[in-house]
């Protein structure tokens, strides 16, 4: 072996070595600070219909991102939230960037739980009461949300973030797309063809072909991440029909998700003008609430100045 061969190997293996590093220290970080979650009384597993109707009702509810323990929050996300969305009913959040709408949806899936509220703040307004009677609660088809075993929350509720995750690269697209393997090949084709991404998957190979995510352009990510909710819903729609679906992006299939309760995170008019209530968020609180048109036609409105 030449000196130059050797001194490549040492580099590859200093690089692999120290990548390797890399990876046990934030392993390390992860089990040292991020906080286990407690299961402490979540013991309702819906039956396999529910959510079925797909009603939520938020009452009185408070969030914030950091641990303070007991002690009141001073940064709230999320700041005395009440809501009640009915069955099949679209609703669109919208607001300025940081009002609080990822973290309402963050709120349906128990990634934020509820905090404390400090002390009324602001005047009373008519979407948010500051003297709120009722205890701050969660319900989904009217089980709170703390009693439901929180696998099956979130392996019922169908939610597309803004950040769609991958798993790692060279993971098989059928895996990425159903990592559970319950659809057949059938169906994960015509799921992936509903998005018009069937084409781009089947020249790079079809459904057993490894995956690169950073070969996928943002808005293809997104259609993959549709393709899984389709995919799920689809499989879904053979117990039962409607539910909940999540969207924290811009497109959307409506056709694929007809009776379905729908709250969606939007920035497009567009997009919002088409459903049934549009909810204005600002400071992590509801300053306006009401059907879109309407609100869009009324001089001075929140959401028109938006
Ligand atoms: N992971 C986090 N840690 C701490 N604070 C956070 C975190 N995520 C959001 N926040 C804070 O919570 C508040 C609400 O943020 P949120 O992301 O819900 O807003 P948003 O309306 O979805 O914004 P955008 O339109 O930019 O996505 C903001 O004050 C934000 O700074």
């Amino acid at each position: 072996m030449t000196f130059g061969e050797n001194l490549t190997m040492i580099i590859r293996f200093y690089t692999l070595l120290e990548t390797s590093i890399g990876a046990i220290s934030r392993l390390k970080s992860f089990s040292e600070n991020v906080k286990q979650e407690s299961s402490e009384g979540e013991d309702i597993v819906p039956p396999k219909e529910r959510p079925a109707d797909g009603k939520i009702d938020i009452s009185g509810v408070s969030a914030a991102y950091e641990d303070n323990g007991e002690a009141p929050h001073e940064h709230l996300a999320l700041d005395n939230l009440r809501l009640s969305i009915a069955p099949g009913e679209r609703v669109a959040i919208c607001g300025r960037s940081g009002s609080g709408k990822s973290s309402l949806l963050l709120l349906f899936l128990r990634l934020l739980d509820p905090v404390p509220r400090p002390k009324p703040t602001g005047p009373s307004q008519d979407h948010q009461p500051s003297n709120n009677p009722l205890p701050q609660q969660i319900a989904i088809d009217s089980l709170p949300l703390t009693s439901i075993s929180r696998n099956h929350l979130r392996a019922r509720i169908l939610a597309l973030p803004q950040e769609p995750v991958f798993l790692p690269s060279g993971t098989p697209t059928r895996t990425n797309l159903d990592p559970q393997h319950a659809a057949s090949e059938s169906d994960c084709v015509s799921a992936l063809q509903a998005v018009s991404l069937w084409e781009f998957i089947s020249a790079r190979g079809g459904l057993d072909a490894p995956l690169s995510p950073d070969t996928l352009s943002q808005g293809q990510k997104q259609l993959f991440n549709l393709a899984r909710a389709i995919l799920r819903r689809r499989l879904r729609a053979r117990d039962s029909e409607g539910g909940i679906l999540l969207l924290d992006m811009q497109r959307v299939i409506m056709r694929e998700f007809a009776g379905y309760t729908i709250v969606m995170v939007s920035h497009r008019l567009g997009m919002v003008m088409g459903f049934d209530r549009v909810v204005v968020m600002d400071a992590g609180r509801i300053v306006e609430m009401g059907r879109p048109a309407k609100l869009a036609e009324t001089e001075g409105s929140k959401f028109r100045g938006l």
